[in-house]
């Protein structure tokens, strides 16, 4: 009988976790080189789950990709490693046990940094070196991404005819991390031809019983489980499972009245974990009838607009728009925070924006500002977020943070590099990319967190991305909006422009986007300034002509700073003629400068609107 008759006539017990046994032995090295340098350990592994019971065992080989072997220098070890793999896992099944050929998923929580491209030949890489040494199977275990696992298993499924068993893996019981549910996407792994879907890790069996408990048995697949062994823990700072292969006995009895007809154990599981399972579901014929429960009660979808206000994108698509920009204090006193929140606030802005620890330099929380000056003020305040100071936790709270404030309008972007501020040697996250968090916050407007999880309600956040115009090749730049788009920018800002000519050439190479520019204009209060910023701050770079007007005025501060706001004025008449958002930036909390200016803006903004009898939009 082949593995595919098997999986039809009853249930099968697959074996138990790998990597966390070997760990749990004081070994911390790639799993996947034992195969070569201490095959009898591995065989050893192997044969203890075959003699707990295991119907199907499988390779050592769930990292055995270039990609993953990369990290180790062993990336030319692919064919000797998964060939290797299979010969043990054979030897020790010995004819008694199927032998599946594990592939494990490589995207994690950062979607995008591997491109699909590259994963298509890792694969294909790793399957023929499998299915030349005669697997019974292919197993596709611990993807959190379904579109690599759809791609995968359509490779495999050109290849072979063998059983293929695909698996995802979820941080939420019933719901894969991009929203999309369990129940969906093992209809779609079935309908892209995999014999066998199910779970695999990161859940323990109580919250894979309750995932499966959702889930229809399969018209033309079988299902399969295989929990970790609890949710692990530190101890003397290494990595534990709970481990009580009584309560897998029963928890097998539960997968299987869920429908599993292939149930082993991931992470944190041992032979103790399979055996268990292999007594909890002995003579059990597989389930060919399942009740599905009540649908559970749908999320709460109202949209709570706190504000009530309208977002800064449709402003500035339906008349002339200005938000200035008033950065926390890098001191504890607010006062001069606060006075200048409320003369921007009277000069009639559409938001004040709020820079989060921008050049990296840590201010006071721009959230802490945003909720005092929209409450003190009456402001709409717009937070900027970067990824680089906060993990996904930290993000995922923030958001969750902000919307409690009622704060609504977001700025996502990556965040200046450590390197640059206080704290040189400062970690930077980066969980996210601009890209990954955009997205990430327009999935939270659809009710839904990262990890998939229900958020009791949807946000009614409005996202902004960077647009750093200041380059070389400005088409790169606007060709990086249109991506921000695709991933759910609902308009951009920019980097400030120093140039007459080049705010006409961002007009010109920008006009087919349709999500609406602010502009950015940051007055020069000196040379010094003009300077630096010229030279030494990412994504500026000033005209020669405004350095020269700057350096006439090198030693008369009022002189030089009435200088600086004269050079904006003459961007702004440029800027207000081809932008309808303006966003000025407040140098050094000096927000007399950006109020004058506010001021002065739409006083020309208002100009062209009577010009333009009221026809015109830009
Ligand atoms: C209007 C505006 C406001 C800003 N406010 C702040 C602020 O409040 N705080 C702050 O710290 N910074 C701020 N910045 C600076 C901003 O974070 C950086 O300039 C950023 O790199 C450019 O914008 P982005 O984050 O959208 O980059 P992206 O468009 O996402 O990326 C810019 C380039 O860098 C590359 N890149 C992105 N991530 C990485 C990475 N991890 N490693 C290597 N390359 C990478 C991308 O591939 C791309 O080529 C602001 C910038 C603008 C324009
Ligand atoms: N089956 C593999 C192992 O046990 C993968 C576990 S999930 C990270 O090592
Ligand atoms: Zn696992």
């Amino acid at each position: 009988m082949n593995l595919k008759e098997a999986l039809q006539e009853k249930t099968l017990v697959g074996d138990g976790a790998m990597g966390t046994l070997l760990y749990s032995y004081g070994i911390d090295q790639c799993f996947e080189e034992l195969n070569l340098s201490h095959a009898k350990e591995i065989l050893n592994v192997h044969k203890a789950y075959v003699n707990s019971g295991a119907d199907v065992i499988q390779t050592n080989t769930y990292g055995a990709n270039y990609i993953k072997l990369e990290r180790y220098g062993l990336e030319e070890k692919v064919k000797e490693m998964n060939s290797a793999a299979v010969k043990l896992a054979k030897q020790a099944a010995e004819g008694k046990s199927f032998v599946v050929g594990t592939v494990g998923g490589i995207r994690g929580i950062k979607k995008n940094a591997i491109s699909l491209d590259e994963i298509k030949r890792s694969f294909r890489e790793q399957l023929y070196c499998l299915l030349f040494e005669e697997v019974d199977g292919i197993l596709l275990e611990t993807f959190y991404d379904l579109e690599e696992l759809t791609t995968v298993l359509q490779i495999a499924k050109q290849e072979t005819n063998l059983p293929l068993i695909a698996q995802v893996s979820i941080h939420e019981p019933g719901v894969l991390q991009d929203g999309t549910t369990l129940t969906e996407a093992l209809t779609l792994l079935e309908d892209k031809g995999a014999d066998v879907v199910g779970v695999n890790c990161r859940l323990g069996p109580h919250h894979m019983i309750e995932s499966l408990e959702d889930i229809p048995l399969p018209e033309k697949a079988v299902l399969s489980a295989y929990p970790n062994a609890s949710l692990p823990t530190y101890q003397d700072g290494r990595l534990v499972y709970k481990t009580d292969p009584d309560y897998f006995k029963t928890s097998a009895r539960a997968l299987h009245e869920q429908g599993a007809r292939l149930i082993g154990g991931c992470c944190g599981t041992t032979p103790e974990h399979i055996e268990a399972i292999a007594e909890g579901v002995k003579g059990k014929k597989p389930i060919e009838h399942k009740n599905l429960p009540f649908p559970k009660t749908s999320p709460q979808t109202k949209l709570e607009d706190k504000n009530n206000r309208p977002h800064l994108h449709d402003i500035a698509a339906s008349r002339p728009s200005i938000i200035v920009e008033l950065d926390p204090p890098k001191r504890l006193n607010t006062q001069r925070y606060l006075e200048g929140a409320q003369a921007l606030n009277n000069a009639g802005v559409d938001s004040i924006t709020l820079a989060d620890n921008s050049l990296a330099t840590p201010r006071i929380s721009n959230t802490a500002m945003a909720s005092i000056i929209k409450q003190k003020f009456d402001v709409n305040p717009l937070v900027h977020i970067a990824c680089r100071d906060r993990n996904l936790i930290g993000l995922q709270s923030h958001l969750m943070g902000l919307h409690t404030l009622g704060i609504t309008e977001l700025l996502a972007i990556t965040g200046d590099p450590t390197k640059i501020g206080d704290f040189p040697g400062a970690t930077s996250v980066y969980d996210l990319t601009s890209l990954d968090l955009i997205h990430y916050i327009k999935q939270m407007n659809k009710g839904v967190s990262y990890s998939g999880k229900s958020l009791g309600m949807n946000t009614n956040f409005s996202v902004a991305g960077a647009f750093n115009p200041n380059v070389r090749n400005l088409n790169r730049a606007v060709g990086r909006l249109e991506k921000k788009i695709t991933y759910g920018a609902d308009y951009f800002i920019s980097q400030p422009v120093y140039s007459e000519e080049k705010l006409k050439e961002i007009y010109e190479a920008t006009k087919h986007i349709s999500a609406p520019i602010y502009i950015g204009i940051m007055p020069l209060i000196s040379a010094r300034n003009a300077e630096f910023l010229h030279n030494e701050v990412p994504g500026m770079t000033l005209s020669t002509e405004i350095r020269q007007r700057m350096e006439l005025f090198n030693n008369d501060p009022d002189r030089a700073q009435a200088e600086g706001i004269s050079i904006a004025k003459s961007l702004i008449d440029v800027a207000v003629d081809l932008f309808n958002g303006i966003y000025l930036i407040t140098p050094f909390l000096r927000y007399e400068i950006t109020e004058e200016l506010t001021y002065y803006v739409k006083q020309k903004q208002n100009r062209e609107r009577t010009v333009a009898n009221g026809s015109h939009i830009i």
